[in-house]
C-alpha cells in the first residue's frame, strides 16, 4: 500500500455520497433534503419533516395525516414488551436501556430480514412510532413507576413529551419540543450515523444499525453531552457559582461539555442559536431567566477563554429541564429524534451499498517468532 497518511478521527474525511443532508459551514447551512434545516425548523413540525426524511418529500395535509396515522398505529410495544426490565438492574443507564430495548423489538419484526427499499422504510416508521414508547416506558418501569400508554388523540411530538412527563404539554412546551426534535433529527455524518451505516453495510439490519448507533450516541463526546451540561449548570447554581466552576475546569484543562463540535469548532452551531431562542421564550413563561443569565455567561466565558461555540447540547439541556424531562433522558430523546435521519442514512446504505473496509499503518512488530 503506497499511501500510508493516517487522518485522525476521519477528521475532514469524505466518507459517502448522501441526498440525505450536508452541513454547509460556509453558508452556515444545514441542508436537508434541499432544505434549511433551521429554516424548516420554525416552519413546519417534526412530522412534516419525517416525511420529507423517509418519503423525499414534504407532505401536504392529507399526506401528513395519512403518515401519522400510520405512526399512532405503530406505537404500541409488543405485548409483555417492557417485561424485558424486569430481570435488569433498576439503576442502568436509560441509553443502555434504549439500546438494549431496540435489539429487543427486532426480533418481533416479521420484516427484520428484508432490506429492500420498501420493507426498510415500514421498519423506520415502526422504530420511530416506539421509539419514544420504549425512551419513557423503560424508565418508568426501571424507576418503578407506572407505564404511560400513549395517546392516539395527541399530535406525535405532544404525545412523547406527555408519555415522559404523565401530563398534556401546554402549547408553547408542545411547540418548543416539537422544535427541540427537528433539529436533533439529522446532521449529515456524526459518529453515531457512520456507525449505523457501517453496521448496515454488512447488509446487517435496520434494527442492529440503531442498536450500534444508540451505543455511539451515549458517549459524553457525543450525545452524552446534553446530560452533562445540566449537571454541570445545576453544580454552577448561580452565574457566579458557574463562572467559578468553569474557570476551575479550564484551568485543570477539562473538556467543558456542550462546546465545540468537529465540523463548527470555531462557530455557532446553528441548531443552538435556534434552541437559545427557545429557552428565552421557556425561561420568560417559567420564571426562570437566571437560566438564560447562566447560560449566557458561560457562552461568554467559552467564547473569550477558550474561542469555543456552544453546540447544540449546550442550549438544548435547559430547555429539557424547564420542559420537565428528567436528565437521565436527555440522550435517549434525542436518538428517538434522530430515528428519522438514522432510517433515511440506513434505507440509502441498503439501496446503494459497498462494504466499509478501511486499511490501517501497521506501527506493531514484525518478525517475531513463537
Ligand atoms: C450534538 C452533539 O453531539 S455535538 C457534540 C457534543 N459533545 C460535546 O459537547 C463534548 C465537548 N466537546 C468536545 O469534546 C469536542 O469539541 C468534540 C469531541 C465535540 C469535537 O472535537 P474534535 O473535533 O475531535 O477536536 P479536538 O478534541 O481535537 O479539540 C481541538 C482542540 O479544542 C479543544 N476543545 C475542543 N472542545 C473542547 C471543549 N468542549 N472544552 C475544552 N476544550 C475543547 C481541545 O482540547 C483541543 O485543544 P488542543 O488543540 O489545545 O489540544
Ligand atoms: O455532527 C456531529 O458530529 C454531532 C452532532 O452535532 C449531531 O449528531 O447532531
Amino acid at each position: 500500500m503506497k499511501d500510508q497518511t493516517v487522518i485522525p478521527g476521519l477528521d475532514g474525511v469524505i466518507a459517502t455520497e448522501t441526498d440525505v443532508s450536508y452541513l454547509d459551514v460556509e453558508q452556515e447551512e444545514i441542508v436537508i433534503k434541499g432544505y434549511d434545516l433551521i429554516e424548516l425548523s420554525e416552519k413546519i413540525t417534526y412530522i412534516e419533516l419525517a416525511h420529507l426524511l423517509f418519503e423525499g418529500t414534504l407532505p401536504n395535509k392529507e399526506e401528513e395525516a395519512k403518515f401519522e396515522s400510520a405512526l399512532k398505529k405503530e406505537y404500541a410495544l409488543p405485548d409483555e414488551f417492557l417485561s424485558i426490565y424486569n430481570n435488569l438492574p433498576k439503576d442502568m443507564n436509560a441509553m443502555d436501556a434504549l439500546r438494549t430495548g431496540i435489539s429487543a423489538l427486532g426480533s418481533f419484526d416479521p420484516l427484520l430480514e428484508d432490506r429492500s427499499t420498501s420493507a426498510n422504510r415500514e421498519k423506520s416508521l415502526r422504530l420511530l412510532a416506539k421509539i419514544p414508547n420504549i425512551v419513557a416506558n423503560s424508565y418508568h418501569k426501571l424507576t418503578g413507576a407506572t407505564p404511560v400508554e400513549p395517546r392516539e388523540d395527541l399530535p406525535f411530538s405532544s404525545n412523547f413529551l406527555y408519555m415522559i412527563t404523565g401530563k398534556v404539554p401546554t402549547a408553547l412546551e408542545a411547540e418548543i419540543f416539537d422544535q427541540s426534535l427537528m433539529v436533533y433529527s439529522e446532521h449529515e455524518m456524526p459518529n453515531s450515523t457512520f456507525t449505523a451505516r457501517v453496521i448496515a453495510s454488512t447488509q446487517a439490519d435496520i434494527y442492529g444499525a440503531y442498536t450500534g448507533a444508540v451505543a455511539s450516541l451515549k458517549g459524553s463526546l457525543h450525545g452524552g453531552a446534553n446530560e452533562a451540561v445540566m449537571y454541570l449548570l445545576l453544580e454552577g447554581k448561580t452565574v457566579d457559582g458557574l463562572e467559578t466552576l468553569l474557570f476551575e475546569k479550564l484551568k485543570n484543562k477539562e473538556r467543558i461539555m456542550g462546546f465545540g463540535h468537529r465540523v463548527y469548532m470555531k462557530k455557532m452551531d446553528p441548531r443552538a442559536t435556534l434552541m437559545k431562542k427557545a429557552l428565552k421564550r421557556l425561561a420568560k413563561d417559567r420564571g426562570r431567566e437566571d437560566l438564560v443569565e447562566m447560560c449566557q455567561r458561560g457562552e461568554d466565558i467559552l467564547r473569550e477563554e477558550k474561542g469555543l461555540y456552544p453546540n447544540l447540547d449546550y442550549y438544548a439541556a435547559p430547555v429539557y429541564y424547564l420542559l420537565n424531562i428528567p436528565i437521565p433522558l436527555y440522550t435517549p430523546v434525542f436518538f428517538a429524534a434522530r430515528a428519522v435521519g438514522l432510517g433515511a442514512h440506513v434505507i440509502e446504505q441498503h439501496d446503494n451499498n459497498r462494504l466499509y473496509r478501511p486499511r490501517v499503518k501497521y506501527t506493531g512488530p514484525r518478525n517475531l517468532h513463537p
